[in-house]
């Protein structure tokens, strides 16, 4: 679905994409993960034909980026960096707009009124009035964005941390819609720089550390057994006596035993008589492996605080949310501008359209 080879580029000294290697396959749910500044944005833009690569190659569906963007683009849903919409319109109007300017836009006026509200119910605004977009909280412009990319159904979604400004409940939402979207055939490319995001939503993960892609697994893969089993057991110290060096660390009646075989020490403890509350076998998190993949650090990435991970990883607590240190941020030189030079880069979203991505 997405293929880049070697694909770089550079802000005048800033390296922001290094070499990048990137396969998403038709089906995938997949979750692009960095710190704020690894350069996931920048993949994003050059993906769809809004920046020009310094050098490598893109293909989208097969078909080269940038030369065939504008034939790719008519299957693709895109929500890029904050959504943008013409403030004093409602976000009905907008999407109105939008879909008689964008490809696939035709239809009797009955037909294209019915896209406008399926495309507003699934992305959850449905019951929206007419105000105008620019008394919209964040979350809401967000659903109208993504809205706005579902118009057409489109085969493959591009997705700028989908559920910047959401509550917990919007983020739920979200990643129902999304999941219910992949089920019936649209692959899923988003970026995010929360673990738990794409924990729970991709079926493939990537990792971006400094303009590298450091990482490219299956989900199934990172959630691999770590040859450990969790027991929790008010008998803690007999099970410890008995498993003789066994048992790698205990805290409590939480004890990590150095196997990879639960049932055969299920069975063992139980033989001996021992009570168990609780028996697991030990999988790796995400978070422990980004944190492998980007070394201690760089930016941050931010897990949320609700599920501690299995393994006690050199994460730190700020402001009650756990959060991975990794390496600083990196980039050479000294920009940090995210601003395009106006008309240095194609004009891939010609008339309203672009302006959503903006
Ligand atoms: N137009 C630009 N001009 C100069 N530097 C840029 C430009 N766009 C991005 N950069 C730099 O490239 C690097 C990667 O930025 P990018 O926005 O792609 O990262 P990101 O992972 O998407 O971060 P964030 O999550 O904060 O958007 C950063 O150092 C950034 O400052």
């Amino acid at each position: 679905m997405i293929v880049t080879r070697a694909l770089t580029k550079r802000f005048g000294r800033i390296t922001a994409v290094h070499e990048v290697d990137l396969n998403v396959r038709e089906g995938d749910r997949y979750g692009l993960l960095g710190p704020n500044g690894s350069g996931k944005t920048t993949l994003v833009r050059m993906i769809l034909g809004l920046v020009y690569a310094t050098s490598g190659e893109i293909e989208v569906m097969g078909q080269p980026i940038p030369r065939r963007t504008n034939e790719v683009l008519r299957e693709v849903g895109a929500l890029v960096e904050g959504p943008g919409a013409y403030a004093h319109l409602s976000g009905r109007a907008n999407l109105t707009f939008l879909d008689a300017s964008g490809p696939g836009g035709g239809g009797s006026r009955k037909a294209r009124r019915l896209r406008v509200e399926e495309a507003l119910t699934r992305a959850g605004l449905s019951g929206v009035d007419d105000r105008p977009v620019k008394t919209y909280s964040l979350g809401m412009r967000q659903r109208l964005g993504l809205a706005a990319a579902l118009l057409h159904q489109p085969r493959l979604l591009v997705l700028d941390e989908p559920t910047n400004g959401l509550d917990p409940q919007g983020i739920r939402e979200i990643r129902d819609l999304l999941e219910e979207l992949n089920a019936n055939g649209t692959t899923i490319f988003l970026c995010s720089h929360l673990l738990s995001e794409v924990e729970q939503l991709c079926t493939r993960v990537g990792v971006m550390d400094r303009g590298h892609l450091v990482l490219e697994e299956e989900m199934s893969q990172v959630r691999s057994p770590t040859g450990r089993v969790v027991v929790h057991t008010p008998d803690a110290d007999r099970a410890v006596a008995l498993l003789d060096g066994g048992v790698e660390h205990r805290d409590g009646a939480r004890l990590l035993v150095r196997t990879a075989d639960a049932a055969e020490l299920n069975a063992r403890l139980v033989r001996e008589g021992l009570r168990i509350d609780e028996i697991h076998v030990q999988r790796r998190s995400l978070e422990d492996v980004v944190l492998e993949a980007t070394g201690p650090g760089s930016d941050r990435l931010d897990a949320e605080p609700a599920e501690p991970a299995e393994l006690d990883g050199p994460g730190v607590h700020v402001d009650g949310v756990r959060k991975v240190e990794t390496r600083p941020s990196a980039s050479t030189g000294t920009g940090t501008g995210t601003s395009l030079s106006p008309g240095s880069e194609p004009d891939a979203w010609q008339g309203t359209s672009r302006e959503f991505l903006e």
